[in-house]
Protein backbone atom coordinates (compact mmCIF):
# COMPACT_ATOMS: atom_id res chain seq x y z
CA UNK A 1 0.00 0.00 0.00
CA UNK A 2 2.67 2.37 1.03
CA UNK A 3 6.09 2.23 -1.38
CA UNK A 4 9.42 3.97 0.20
CA UNK A 5 11.70 4.30 -2.38
CA UNK A 6 15.23 5.50 -1.07
CA UNK A 7 14.01 8.81 0.25
CA UNK A 8 16.36 11.22 1.68
CA UNK A 9 15.68 14.88 3.93
CA UNK A 10 18.37 16.94 5.08
CA UNK A 11 18.33 20.15 7.20
CA UNK A 12 20.69 22.50 8.23
CA UNK A 13 21.27 23.39 11.36
CA UNK A 14 24.22 25.68 13.13
CA UNK A 15 26.24 23.25 12.91
CA UNK A 16 25.97 22.56 8.82
CA UNK A 17 23.98 20.24 6.42
CA UNK A 18 22.77 16.69 7.54
CA UNK A 19 20.73 13.68 6.40
CA UNK A 20 18.13 13.31 8.49
CA UNK A 21 16.70 10.78 6.77
CA UNK A 22 19.30 8.88 4.22
CA UNK A 23 18.24 6.98 1.30
CA UNK A 24 15.59 4.30 3.06
CA UNK A 25 13.52 1.86 0.92
CA UNK A 26 10.32 0.14 2.44
CA UNK A 27 7.00 -1.33 1.76
CA UNK A 28 4.24 -1.73 4.10
CA UNK A 29 1.05 -3.13 3.42
CA UNK A 30 -2.42 -2.65 3.54
CA UNK A 31 -3.67 -3.54 7.42
CA UNK A 32 -0.39 -3.82 8.54
CA UNK A 33 0.82 -2.46 11.57
CA UNK A 34 4.13 -1.32 11.36
CA UNK A 35 6.70 0.15 13.53
CA UNK A 36 9.30 2.67 13.22
CA UNK A 37 12.10 2.70 15.76
CA UNK A 38 15.61 4.11 16.25
CA UNK A 39 16.99 6.73 19.20
CA UNK A 40 16.01 10.68 19.50
CA UNK A 41 16.96 12.37 15.74
CA UNK A 42 17.05 8.85 14.22
CA UNK A 43 14.64 10.18 11.49
CA UNK A 44 11.57 8.19 12.53
CA UNK A 45 9.51 11.44 12.71
CA UNK A 46 10.83 12.50 9.39
CA UNK A 47 10.22 9.44 7.63
CA UNK A 48 6.79 8.95 8.45
CA UNK A 49 5.81 12.42 8.09
CA UNK A 50 6.67 12.08 4.06
CA UNK A 51 3.67 9.97 4.32
CA UNK A 52 1.15 12.47 4.82
CA UNK A 53 3.27 15.04 2.52
CA UNK A 54 3.95 16.84 6.03
CA UNK A 55 7.54 16.15 4.48
CA UNK A 56 8.90 16.39 1.19
CA UNK A 57 11.82 14.24 0.41
CA UNK A 58 14.77 15.66 -1.39
CA UNK A 59 15.32 12.60 -3.17
CA UNK A 60 13.52 9.86 -3.98
CA UNK A 61 9.66 8.92 -3.68
CA UNK A 62 6.66 7.56 -1.18
CA UNK A 63 3.94 6.13 -3.26
CA UNK A 64 0.11 5.22 -1.48
CA UNK A 65 -1.89 3.02 -3.69
CA UNK A 66 0.61 3.70 -6.43
CA UNK A 67 0.65 7.50 -6.28
CA UNK A 68 3.58 9.79 -5.68
CA UNK A 69 2.98 11.82 -2.61
CA UNK A 70 5.45 14.09 -2.90
CA UNK A 71 4.29 15.36 -6.14
CA UNK A 72 0.39 16.23 -5.35
CA UNK A 73 -0.72 19.78 -4.93
CA UNK A 74 -4.41 21.40 -4.30
CA UNK A 75 -7.19 19.20 -3.80
CA UNK A 76 -5.66 16.26 -4.89
CA UNK A 77 -3.18 16.98 -1.52
CA UNK A 78 -5.96 17.61 0.71
CA UNK A 79 -7.36 14.26 -0.77
CA UNK A 80 -4.77 12.47 0.31
CA UNK A 81 -4.15 13.92 3.60
CA UNK A 82 -7.83 13.45 4.33
CA UNK A 83 -7.17 9.58 3.74
CA UNK A 84 -4.55 9.79 6.69
CA UNK A 85 -5.15 9.93 10.54
CA UNK A 86 -2.52 11.03 13.18
CA UNK A 87 -2.29 10.68 16.52
CA UNK A 88 0.64 12.61 18.83
CA UNK A 89 2.43 12.53 21.74
CA UNK A 90 0.55 15.27 23.82
CA UNK A 91 -2.72 14.77 22.43
CA UNK A 92 -2.85 17.79 20.91
CA UNK A 93 -6.43 18.82 22.16
CA UNK A 94 -7.82 22.25 22.33
CA UNK A 95 -8.35 23.08 25.59
CA UNK A 96 -11.02 25.10 25.37
CA UNK A 97 -13.38 22.61 23.63
CA UNK A 98 -15.07 19.91 25.03
CA UNK A 99 -14.37 16.13 24.31
CA UNK A 100 -17.52 15.80 21.37
CA UNK A 101 -15.91 19.22 19.89
CA UNK A 102 -12.59 18.07 19.58
CA UNK A 103 -13.54 14.92 17.99
CA UNK A 104 -15.35 16.47 15.75
CA UNK A 105 -13.47 19.06 14.95
CA UNK A 106 -11.74 17.47 11.57
CA UNK A 107 -15.86 17.45 10.25
CA UNK A 108 -16.05 21.26 10.57
CA UNK A 109 -12.99 21.92 8.68
CA UNK A 110 -12.98 19.32 6.03
CA UNK A 111 -16.54 17.36 3.85
CA UNK A 112 -15.31 13.59 4.78
CA UNK A 113 -17.61 11.41 2.29
CA UNK A 114 -17.66 8.43 4.54
CA UNK A 115 -17.11 10.03 8.33
CA UNK A 116 -17.92 7.86 11.30
CA UNK A 117 -20.86 9.42 13.46
CA UNK A 118 -19.58 10.72 17.00
CA UNK A 119 -21.88 8.57 19.12
CA UNK A 120 -19.88 5.26 17.16
CA UNK A 121 -16.73 6.85 17.78
CA UNK A 122 -16.94 8.09 21.41
CA UNK A 123 -18.58 4.73 21.85
CA UNK A 124 -15.85 2.92 20.72
CA UNK A 125 -12.49 4.55 22.79
CA UNK A 126 -14.71 4.61 26.13
CA UNK A 127 -15.87 8.05 26.82
CA UNK A 128 -19.24 8.60 25.73
CA UNK A 129 -20.04 9.71 29.57
CA UNK A 130 -17.11 11.80 29.11
CA UNK A 131 -18.36 14.23 25.85
CA UNK A 132 -18.87 17.22 27.79
CA UNK A 133 -15.56 17.24 29.48
CA UNK A 134 -12.99 19.61 28.74
CA UNK A 135 -9.47 17.76 28.20
CA UNK A 136 -7.97 19.74 31.67
CA UNK A 137 -10.52 17.28 33.34
CA UNK A 138 -9.36 14.18 31.68
CA UNK A 139 -6.22 11.63 32.41
CA UNK A 140 -3.61 11.51 29.51
CA UNK A 141 -4.75 8.10 28.85
CA UNK A 142 -8.53 9.37 28.22
CA UNK A 143 -7.02 12.46 26.09
CA UNK A 144 -5.32 10.22 24.11
CA UNK A 145 -8.69 8.12 23.71
CA UNK A 146 -9.88 11.42 22.36
CA UNK A 147 -7.01 12.05 20.15
CA UNK A 148 -7.58 8.59 18.21
CA UNK A 149 -11.47 9.45 18.30
CA UNK A 150 -10.95 12.49 16.72
CA UNK A 151 -8.81 10.32 13.95
CA UNK A 152 -11.40 7.45 13.51
CA UNK A 153 -14.00 9.90 12.91
CA UNK A 154 -12.69 10.63 9.30
CA UNK A 155 -12.50 7.12 8.65
CA UNK A 156 -8.67 7.02 7.36
CA UNK A 157 -7.03 4.32 5.20
CA UNK A 158 -4.06 5.33 7.25
CA UNK A 159 -3.21 6.39 11.08
CA UNK A 160 -0.40 7.78 11.94
CA UNK A 161 1.04 7.73 15.77
CA UNK A 162 3.64 9.54 16.45
CA UNK A 163 4.57 8.08 20.08
CA UNK A 164 1.36 7.58 21.29
CA UNK A 165 2.11 6.32 24.63
CA UNK A 166 5.40 7.75 25.68
CA UNK A 167 3.16 10.60 27.45
CA UNK A 168 1.75 7.46 29.19
CA UNK A 169 1.77 5.23 32.47
CA UNK A 170 2.77 1.36 31.34
CA UNK A 171 -0.77 0.05 31.92
CA UNK A 172 -2.16 2.94 30.58
CA UNK A 173 -0.22 2.27 27.64
CA UNK A 174 -1.52 -1.07 27.12
CA UNK A 175 -4.97 0.37 27.15
CA UNK A 176 -3.94 2.34 24.33
CA UNK A 177 -2.42 -0.65 22.30
CA UNK A 178 -5.71 -2.25 23.01
CA UNK A 179 -7.68 0.72 21.52
CA UNK A 180 -5.56 0.46 18.51
CA UNK A 181 -5.23 -3.00 17.78
CA UNK A 182 -8.99 -2.88 17.97
CA UNK A 183 -9.40 0.39 16.21
CA UNK A 184 -7.32 -1.61 13.44
CA UNK A 185 -9.42 -4.57 12.71
CA UNK A 186 -12.81 -2.83 12.98
CA UNK A 187 -11.86 -0.08 10.89
CA UNK A 188 -9.41 -1.94 8.08
CA UNK A 189 -6.92 0.46 8.78
CA UNK A 190 -3.40 0.32 7.90
CA UNK A 191 -1.23 1.67 11.41
CA UNK A 192 2.52 3.38 11.55
CA UNK A 193 3.78 3.66 14.74
CA UNK A 194 6.70 5.93 15.80
CA UNK A 195 8.30 4.95 19.20
CA UNK A 196 11.38 4.69 21.05
CA UNK A 197 9.68 2.14 22.92
CA UNK A 198 10.42 -1.28 22.59
CA UNK A 199 7.09 -3.32 24.59
CA UNK A 200 4.59 -1.10 22.49
CA UNK A 201 6.26 -2.05 19.27
CA UNK A 202 6.06 -6.18 20.72
CA UNK A 203 2.44 -5.88 22.00
CA UNK A 204 1.12 -3.81 18.60
CA UNK A 205 3.81 -4.13 15.47
CA UNK A 206 3.61 -6.85 12.81
CA UNK A 207 6.67 -5.82 11.30
CA UNK A 208 9.53 -2.84 12.56
CA UNK A 209 12.06 -0.85 10.77
CA UNK A 210 15.51 -0.17 12.74
CA UNK A 211 16.44 3.26 11.98
CA UNK A 212 19.90 4.50 13.23
CA UNK A 213 20.84 8.44 11.93
CA UNK A 214 18.61 8.63 8.76
CA UNK A 215 19.76 5.01 8.02
CA UNK A 216 17.49 1.78 7.70
CA UNK A 217 19.46 -0.55 9.37
CA UNK A 218 16.98 -3.37 10.05
CA UNK A 219 13.44 -4.39 8.91
CA UNK A 220 12.22 -7.10 12.12
CA UNK A 221 9.39 -9.57 11.99
CA UNK A 222 7.73 -9.11 15.57
CA UNK A 223 7.39 -12.85 16.78
CA UNK A 224 4.82 -13.51 19.70
CA UNK A 225 3.25 -10.33 17.59
CA UNK A 226 -0.57 -8.84 18.95
CA UNK A 227 -0.78 -10.80 21.90
CA UNK A 228 -3.33 -10.65 24.65
CA UNK A 229 -2.16 -9.15 27.60
CA UNK A 230 -3.52 -8.98 30.92
CA UNK A 231 -3.69 -5.73 32.77
CA UNK A 232 -2.14 -6.18 35.92
CA UNK A 233 -2.86 -3.50 38.56
CA UNK A 234 -0.22 -0.69 39.32
CA UNK A 235 0.68 -2.74 42.71
CA UNK A 236 0.89 -5.63 40.44
CA UNK A 237 3.66 -4.13 38.54
CA UNK A 238 5.69 -2.63 41.36
CA UNK A 239 5.59 -6.19 43.38
CA UNK A 240 6.79 -7.76 39.71
CA UNK A 241 9.58 -5.43 39.38
CA UNK A 242 10.80 -4.53 42.52
CA UNK A 243 10.66 -8.22 43.59
CA UNK A 244 12.44 -9.51 40.86
CA UNK A 245 16.41 -10.44 41.19
N1 LIG B 1 12.24 20.99 10.22
C1 LIG B 1 13.46 20.67 10.68
N2 LIG B 1 14.50 21.54 10.58
C2 LIG B 1 15.73 21.22 11.03
N3 LIG B 1 16.03 20.02 11.58
C3 LIG B 1 15.05 19.12 11.70
C4 LIG B 1 13.72 19.39 11.27
N4 LIG B 1 12.95 18.28 11.50
C5 LIG B 1 13.77 17.38 12.08
N5 LIG B 1 15.01 17.88 12.19
C6 LIG B 1 16.17 17.17 12.74
O1 LIG B 1 16.31 15.95 12.02
C7 LIG B 1 16.71 14.89 12.90
C8 LIG B 1 15.71 13.78 12.83
O2 LIG B 1 14.49 14.26 13.40
P1 LIG B 1 13.23 13.33 13.64
O3 LIG B 1 12.25 14.14 14.44
O4 LIG B 1 12.80 12.74 12.38
O5 LIG B 1 13.87 12.21 14.57
P2 LIG B 1 13.16 11.19 15.54
O6 LIG B 1 13.85 9.89 15.35
O7 LIG B 1 11.70 11.23 15.33
O8 LIG B 1 13.56 11.80 16.94
P3 LIG B 1 12.72 11.98 18.29
O9 LIG B 1 12.45 10.59 18.79
O10 LIG B 1 13.66 12.74 19.18
O11 LIG B 1 11.50 12.76 17.90
C9 LIG B 1 16.84 15.51 14.29
O12 LIG B 1 18.21 15.82 14.50
C10 LIG B 1 16.00 16.77 14.19
O13 LIG B 1 16.49 17.78 15.07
Amino acid sequence: MIEIETVSKSFTGREGTFKAVDAVTLKIAAREVFGIIGESGAGKSTLMRFINALEIPDEGSVKMEGVDVGRLKGKALRDHQKDIGMIFQHFNLLGNKTVEENVRLPLMLHNYEQSLSLEEVLDFVGLADKRKNYPAELSGGEKQRVGIARALITRPKVLLCDEPTSALDENTTYEIVDVLRKAQREYDMTIIVVTHELHVIKALCHRAAVLEKGKLIDTVEVVNKPHERSIKSYHERILEVLRDD
